[in-house]
C-alpha cells in the first residue's frame, strides 16, 4: 500500500467523486472484489487473499483468523480520473447493523452475487437495506468461474427476488473454467484477461450474433423505460451508445433498472469494467439529493456545497492505537484541523484535533475534509454512531440510521471480581461503537447481560473486550431475547402519585386506557384529555413515563412492544404538579395497566435457508421439525436442495455444528431474523 496516501484529495471537484459500498451475502466475494480494485488502481502492490488472511480490508486479527468480514472498511483509489470511496461491508446477518450505517452515508452501490447461486437470502436483505436509503446500485456477477456458474440464471434471480429491471451490458466469453472475458454490450468491444493482462480484442466471430441479439434485448428494455432510447430506437432502429450509457445512468439513479456486469474477482477478470462503471452509472456526491434535517423542528435542507455551513453524519466510532476515531460523511461545508462543531443530539460542543483520510488500518493526516468527503476524525470524545456533527451556529439534526433490535444475550462477567469495575467500563465503549449491542443489568439475577444480532455478533463483541483489555470473561449459554406485549388491555386505570409528607410535594393523577396495537414493534401514545385539565409538557411528562415502563414487562421482565396508550383523564395542583411527578405517574401507572392486562410472551423467529446434498435432505427436514421449525418452501439448485423454513431463534443455538454432523460438512445455512411470534408456555 502507498504510505503516504499520495492519490488522496485534500480538494476534488465533487463530480469526480464515488462513495460507494460493496453489498453482498456472505462469501460472494465483496473483500477479494476490493482487494483487486486497490491492486488494479495502484494503491496497493501485492494481492492479498482472504484465505491467506492477507487483504487490506478485513485487517482486524478476528477478520483475519475467521476469514470474513466483520466490520466495514473504508479505501480509497483513483480511477479514470475519479477518486472512490469504497467501503468493503459485512455479509453475515450479525452484521448487518454495520451494513445499514454505511449504506446511510454512501451515494452508491455495487451488489454482487455469486454466479452459482444467485440472489441469497442476505443479498435480498441487503437490497431492501438499499432501498430503504434510495442508494443507487449496480451488480456485478462474481465467480463465474465456478462450476455451475451461470450469468443468466443469476440475473433471473435479480428479476424474481429482487424485483428489479435487470439490464445486462455483458456476454461473458467462455464459461466456468474456461471464462476468459466479456463483450461489452453498450459499445460492442471485447475484452479478455490473460492472468494480469488484459487486453482488447475483436469480438469473437462465434459470439457475434449472439452478442447482437443481446444488445438488441438490452436496447429494448431501455427503450421500455427511458423514453431517449424510446425515440431513438423508434428513429434508427438503434440506439447508440453514448444515449444508451446516458439512459442507464439515469436508470441506475432512478433505481427503475439495475446494471448488470460480471467477472471472477478471484482470477482478477471483470474488475477494469466493474470500475469504469462506477465511474459511469453511479452518482457523485452533487448528484444525490440534497440531505434533510431538523432544525428547530423545522426540515431543511444542505446541499452538498464546500461553502455552505458544515454538517456531518457519524457512522461509525472505532477504538484504534491512533485514539478515538469517529467516522464522518461530511453532507455540506468544511471542517478544518482544530475546527470546533457541536454535537447536535447530546447538545456538546467538540474540537476536532485530527482530520484523517482511512486507508483500511492506515490514516493519513489531512487538513481539511469538505462536502461528499468520507473521513475519520479525533476529537470528539463521545459522538455515538448516528450522531450529527455540524457548525456552531448552524445546527441541524440528521436523521440518524436505523438501528436493529437485538435478539440474543448473553451474561457476561469478569472472571476476577477485581476487573468488574474495567469490564463495566469496556462495555460502555463497546456499545457506543456498535448501537446494535446493548447491556444491561437483569432485575432478577443481577447478572450483566449484552444483548445482540446474533451467536456470532457476541462471540466477536466478547473477543474484542479480551482482546482491547486483557480481560478474562465468563460467558453465559445464549439466550434469545424475548418482549411481551398485550393481548388485551384495560380502561380506565386511574393512577394517583402524591407525595406531601412536608417539603416539596408531588402530586400527578392520571387514567390510562392500554389496547394492543397490531404493529407488535411498535408504541403508541396519544391524549384525549379535554379542557386542559393536563397541560402539554405533563402530556409530554407521562408519555415519557409510559416509555420508561416499557423497558420490563410483567410476565419476565422483557421489554414491551405492540401497545397503544391513551391519556383519557388527568389532574393536577397547582403548587405540587411537576414534569417529574407525571412522568413517575406514566411510568408506575402503565406499569400497573400492564399488570391487569392479559399479556402475551413472544419471541424472535428467523428464516433458515439451508443448501443440503439431496441425500441428507429426510434429516435435515425431520431435524427442522424438531426444532418447531415450519418448512416454506424446497428447491433444487445444482445438484443440491435448498430448504427456507421458519424456525425459533432460541432453537438455532448449535445448529451449525448439527447441520454439519447431518450433511458430512456438506450442508451450509443462512438464517434472518424475520419478527417475534406468540411463544409457547415457557
Ligand atoms: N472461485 C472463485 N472464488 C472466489 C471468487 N471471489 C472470491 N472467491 C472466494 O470466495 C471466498 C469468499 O470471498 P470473500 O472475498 O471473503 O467474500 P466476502 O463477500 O468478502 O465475505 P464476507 O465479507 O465474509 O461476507 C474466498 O475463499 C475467496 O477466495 C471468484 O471470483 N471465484
Amino acid at each position: 500500500m502507498r504510505t503516504n496516501l499520495d492519490h488522496c484529495r485534500q480538494h476534488h471537484p465533487l463530480a469526480g467523486l464515488r462513495n460507494v459500498g460493496i453489498l453482498a451475502h456472505v462469501d460472494a466475494g465483496k473483500t477479494t472484489v476490493t482487494e483487486r480494485v486497490l491492486y488494479l488502481t495502484g494503491t496497493i502492490h501485492k494481492r492479498g487473499e482472504v484465505h491467506d488472511g492477507t487483504t487490506v480490508t478485513d485487517f482486524d486479527p478476528q477478520e483475519r483468523s475467521r476469514g470474513i468480514t466483520i466490520f466495514a472498511a473504508a479505501v480509497s483509489c483513483d480511477w479514470d480520473g475519479h477518486s472512490i470511496n469504497l467501503i468493503d461491508t459485512p455479509g453475515h446477518v450479525d452484521f448487518s447493523d454495520e451494513v445499514e450505517r454505511s449504506l446511510r452515508v454512501l451515494d452508491g452501490a455495487v451488489a454482487l452475487l455469486d454466479a452459482v447461486a444467485g440472489v441469497e437470502p442476505q443479498s435480498e436483505s441487503v437490497w431492501r437495506q438499499a432501498d430503504r436509503y434510495g442508494v443507487p446500485r449496480i451488480a456485478f456477477v462474481n465467480k463465474m468461474d465456478r462450476p455451475g456458474a451461470d450469468l443468466d440464471t443469476a440475473v433471473a434471480s435479480i428479476r424474481e427476488r429482487l424485483h428489479v429491471t435487470p439490464l445486462v451490458v455483458q456476454l461473458p466469453i467462455g464459461s466456468e473454467t474456461e471464462f476468459s472475458g466479456v463483450i461489452d454490450l453498450v459499445t460492442m468491444r471485447a475484452y479478455v484477461w490473460n492472468d494480469d493482462t488484459f487486453a482488447e480484442i475483436a469480438v469473437p466471430e462465434a459470439l457475434l450474433e449472439q452478442a447482437r441479439r443481446r444488445r438488441r434485448l438490452l436496447e429494448e428494455t431501455v427503450a421500455e423505460l427511458h423514453p431517449d432510447v424510446l425515440e431513438e430506437f423508434y428513429e434508427r432502429s438503434s440506439v447508440s451508445a453514448e444515449t444508451l450509457t446516458a439512459a442507464l445512468r439515469d436508470l441506475t439513479r432512478s433505481g427503475a433498472g439495475v446494471v448488470v456486469l460480471c467477472g471472477s474477482a478471484y482470477r482478477n477478470r471483470g474488475i477494469e469494467p466493474l470500475l469504469d462503471a462506477v465511474v459511469a452509472y453511479l452518482p457523485s456526491p452533487a448528484e444525490v439529493p440534497a440531505v434533510r434535517g431538523t432544525a428547530d423542528g423545522v426540515v431543511q435542507e444542505r446541499v452538498a456545497d464546500p461553502m455552505a455551513p458544515f454538517a456531518a453524519l457519524v457512522f461509525k466510532v472505532n477504538s484504534t492505537a491512533t485514539g478515538r476515531l469517529t467516522y464522518l460523511r461530511v453532507y455540506s461545508g468544511t471542517i478544518r484541523k482544530g475546527g470546533t462543531v457541536v454535537d447536535v443530539g447530546a447538545g456538546r460542543t467538540e474540537r476536532i484535533s485530527r482530520i484523517l483520510r482511512v486507508q483500511a488500518d492506515q490514516h493519513a493526516e489531512v487538513e481539511q475534509a469538505v462536502a461528499g468527503d468520507i473521513v475519520a476524525v479525533v476529537g470528539p470524545k463521545s459522538a455515538r454512531s448516528g450522531a450529527t456533527l455540524c457548525a456552531p451556529a448552524a445546527p441541524l439534526l440528521l436523521e440518524a440510521p436505523v438501528v436493529t433490535d437485538p435478539v440474543v444475550s448473553v451474561a457476561v462477567e469478569a472472571r476476577r471480581s477485581t476487573d468488574n469495575d474495567r469490564l463495566a467500563a469496556a462495555l460502555t465503549r463497546l456499545v457506543e461503537e456498535d448501537p446494535s449491542l446493548t447491556v444491561r443489568t437483569d432485575s432478577e439475577t443481577g447478572q450483566t447481560l449484552l444483548s445482540g444480532l446474533g451467536e456470532l455478533h457476541l462471540e466477536v463483541a466478547v473477543e474484542k473486550v479480551r482482546r482491547a483489555h486483557g480481560l478474562e470473561i465468563g460467558v453465559g449459554r445464549p439466550q434469545v431475547t424475548y418482549r411481551e406485549t398485550v393481548a388485551r388491555g384495560v380502561s380506565g386505570l386511574v393512577y394517583r402519585h402524591v407525595k406531601q409528607d412536608g417539603g416539596a410535594g408531588q402530586f400527578a393523577h392520571i387514567t390510562l386506557d392500554v389496547e394492543p396495537l397490531e404493529v407488535t414493534d411498535d408504541f403508541a401514545f396519544q391524549s384525549v384529555v379535554v379542557g386542559g385539565r393536563v397541560p402539554q409538557e405533563y402530556v409530554r411528562a407521562v408519555e415519557a413515563g409510559c416509555r420508561d415502563a416499557l423497558a420490563e414487562g410483567p410476565l419476565g421482565g422483557h421489554p414491551v412492544t405492540g401497545v397503544r396508550v391513551t391519556l383519557t383523564d388527568g389532574a393536577t395542583h397547582p403548587k405540587d404538579s411537576s414534569e417529574l411527578a407525571f412522568r413517575t405517574a406514566g411510568r408506575l401507572g402503565l406499569r400497573e395497566a400492564l399488570r391487569a392486562s392479559a399479556m402475551v410472551l413472544l419471541e424472535p423467529v428467523a428464516e433458515v435457508t439451508a443448501t443440503v446434498p439431496e441425500d441428507a435432505m429426510g434429516g435435515v427436514l425431520g431435524d427442522l421439525a424438531a426444532r418447531r421449525g415450519r418448512i416454506s418452501g424446497s428447491t433444487a439448485r445444482s445438484g443440491a436442495m435448498v430448504i427456507v423454513a421458519t424456525v425459533p431463534l432460541a432453537e438455532l443455538f448449535g445448529y451449525a455444528t448439527q447441520l454439519r454432523s447431518r450433511t458430512q460438512g456438506r450442508g451450509t445455512f443462512t438464517t434472518r431474523t424475520t419478527g417475534y411470534v406468540p411463544a409457547p408456555s415457557l
